[in-house]
């Protein structure tokens, strides 16, 4: 391999007449004087007798055909495959033309691509185009993981990917970003393993409850078990928000995300709220307002007038301070504040608290919580409050030498962070997201923010992201987002529709450049794996077996003496079916071979499909 034509000192072309350049591989060019400058494939060309050089005349001009001959290609004859290589480090001065160019050997490059050891990081996959470096890696650095290409599994067959965690410290948070089938839920379960691993304490919200990890991938030998590293708890489950702990602010935070609030329920809120509430007290009162607004202070006085019975006349006089006191609010918006109240409710938000989420992240563990969006939002605004103050207090005391309990640093994840924290409108759990996104490092607290759209996240918060994961992305806006966010080229930003699934650019603070991965395969399984129709044919078969055992407890079956057999099916299997609906079944079973249907003199018969 030789340097050919114009050279700059940031970019070279490289030509090889027996070999063919993968793109980002590294190479090293043989200049002595400028210290073995190493520089990245960026763009790969091949020419043959079919397609000879000069044939398109911007990219090999008269130079580089010129340097091809001197250096003893036959132009027109030969293969020539041919490389641009933009260089790591800016070079001094140009580079000399027909300089030899080699592949380096690994620990040449160790330094740029490995920055901290397997045990200590997390381990996400292959650094991609560096396989030529497999034969020179070290012990250490070797078979650490299994790879999935094109429904293959094969071994790590390059450098590892091992993001520093400790570098968090420095450059914090993780952005996630890949379409639809880009490969992003699974690299994000690669990297909750790492953490489980490594035993970062980590709070995981997952709306599409596919993050259990107890499911190994079979195809992977001696993968790791995670079962006692990780809890799933459920919203309205197992935790909850404690209410007698919300402040007013809060209060009206939750009711708004159960259903936008009109400035005349925030008013009432405001009124209505005390400190130390529990959800009972708080709705009581609401809920007495409501009544005597609609009863009205005539109406109460009325009854309050022919009352005898001690109780009623305190419930009754109650109302009537209640009116007196907040007579002015409107009963549309008291009435609103309850629908909320009772739609959190009802979603299990205030039966639990979060005791067993501080519970485990005390001891490393990684906690998913599950639920539907709009629960895990409030719930998420909530929780990460509590917690980041927990944490900040902690810190903060021990700076301030005074005492408070310990809690330890953590990392927040979850997906479809734009919903969580959207340009432009207000959700529950952004102002605390974006606090920790522009505080959270003092603190130890860090972000992993997974986005098919990173167009409609807070900006703020993108800013904050200094590692990029970028999956395949299709859609224009998004492109633009990341290529403004990242400090991709427009020759990767163009790769960007057309990775494979699991193919990802990351673009981090931490390595000061882009690096191409191929994400390991996962040691577990999401519980979605299963094909839809898969389930589905399963799901039908099991349903068959089941109406066939009642079946054959009667073959043979005349089509004429169904009662008997309707009975028994309707009873064992808790349906209510017709003869009809038998009739059409038995035929549907005999089509489909499980079951033989056979014409006697007088009626049709079913019975048993020949052995
Ligand atoms: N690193 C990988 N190695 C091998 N195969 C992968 C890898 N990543 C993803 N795949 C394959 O691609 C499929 C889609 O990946 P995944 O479900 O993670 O996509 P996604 O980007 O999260 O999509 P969605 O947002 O729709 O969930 C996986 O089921 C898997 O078969």
């Amino acid at each position: 391999m030789h340097v050919v034509g114009v050279t700059t000192q940031q970019q070279v072309f490289v030509a090889a007449k027996d070999r063919k350049f993968r793109i980002n591989e590294i190479l090293v060019i043989e200049d002595p004087d400028l210290g073995y400058p190493k520089g990245e494939v960026v763009e790969t060309y091949a020419y043959n007798r079919s397609i000879p050089m000069g044939f398109d005349k911007a990219l090999v001009d008269e130079q580089v055909l010129d340097a091809l001959k001197t250096i003893g290609y036959d132009i027109g004859a030969d293969e020539v495959n041919l490389a641009k290589v933009r260089l790591f480090e800016e070079a001094v001065q140009p580079i000399r033309t027909g300089a030899r160019v080699r592949e380096p050997v690994f620990a040449e490059v160790r330094d740029m691509l490995v920055k901290v050891a397997p045990a200590s990081g997390m381990v996400l996959g292959v650094i991609r185009s560096t396989e030529p470096l497999a034969a020179t890696l070290e012990p250490e650095l070797r078979n650490l993981f299994m790879l999935g290409e094109g429904g293959r599994v094969i071994p790590q067959n390059g450098v590892p990917f091992i993001f520093d965690i400790r570098a968090m410290q420095q450059y914090p948070h993780i952005g996630i970003f890949g379409g639809s089938g880009s490969g992003k839920s699974f690299g994000l379960r690669v990297m909750l393993e790492e953490l489980m691993k490594l035993g970062v304490p980590t709070l995981v919200f997952d709306p599409h409850y596919e993050m259990d990890f107890s499911e190994r991938d079979e195809r992977i030998p001696d993968a790791p078990t995670y079962t006692d590293k990780f809890v799933v708890v459920g919203i309205g489950r197992d935790v909850g928000i404690d209410f007698s702990t919300l402040t007013t602010r809060e209060v009206e935070n939750l009711l708004g995300a159960a259903g936008a609030l009109t400035d005349a329920m925030a008013n009432a809120v405001q009124t209505l709220h005390r400190r130390r509430d529990s959800v009972e007290s708080f709705e009581a009162r609401v809920s007495a307002l409501a009544e005597a607004l609609e009863e009205g202070r005539q109406g109460l006085e009325k009854r309050l007038k022919a009352e005898e019975d001690p109780l009623a006349r305190e419930r009754l006089e109650e109302r009537l301070r209640l009116l007196a006191e907040y007579g002015n609010l409107p009963l549309a918006s008291v009435r609103g504040i309850l629908w909320r109240l009772a739609r959190l409710k009802q979603a299990g938000l205030f039966a639990h608290n979060i005791a067993p989420i501080e519970r485990a992240l005390t001891a490393g563990k990684l906690v998913v919580v599950q639920g539907p969006l709009w629960v895990l939002q409030v719930f998420a605004s909530s929780v990460i409050s509590t917690l980041y103050h927990r944490r900040r207090d902690w810190r903060d005391a021990r700076f301030k030498q005074r005492q408070a309990p310990y809690f330890p640093p953590f990392v927040i994840v979850t997906d479809e962070a734009h919903n969580f924290a959207p340009k432009g409108t207000e959700k529950p759990a952004k102002p605390i997201l974006t606090e920790i996104a522009q505080e959270g490092r003092k603190y130890g607290v860090f972000l992993i923010l997974a986005t098919q759209r990173p167009t409609l996240l807070d900006e703020t918060i993108t800013a904050q992201l200094n590692t990029k994961v970028v999956f395949r992305t299709v859609r224009g806006t998004d492109i633009a987002t990341i290529r403004e966010e990242t400090d991709l080229t427009p020759e990767e930003a163009g790769r960007l529709p057309y990775l494979r699934s699991g193919d990802a650019f990351v673009s981090s603070a931490v390595f000061g450049r882009t690096i191409p991965v191929r994400i390991r395969l996962a040691h577990t399984k999401s519980p979605h794996t299963v094909n839809p129709f898969d389930e589905w044919d399963d799901m039908r078969a099991r349903e068959d077996d089941a109406l066939l055992d009642v079946l054959l407890r009667h073959v043979p079956v005349y089509e004429t003496a169904l009662m008997d057999v309707l009975l028994d099916v309707n009873k064992t299997l808790g349906v209510s079916w017709d003869v009809a609906k038998l009739k059409s079944e038995l035929d549907r079973l005999a089509q489909a071979g499980k079951l033989r249907k056979l014409p006697t003199p007088f009626c049709t018969m079913y019975d048993r499909p020949k052995a």
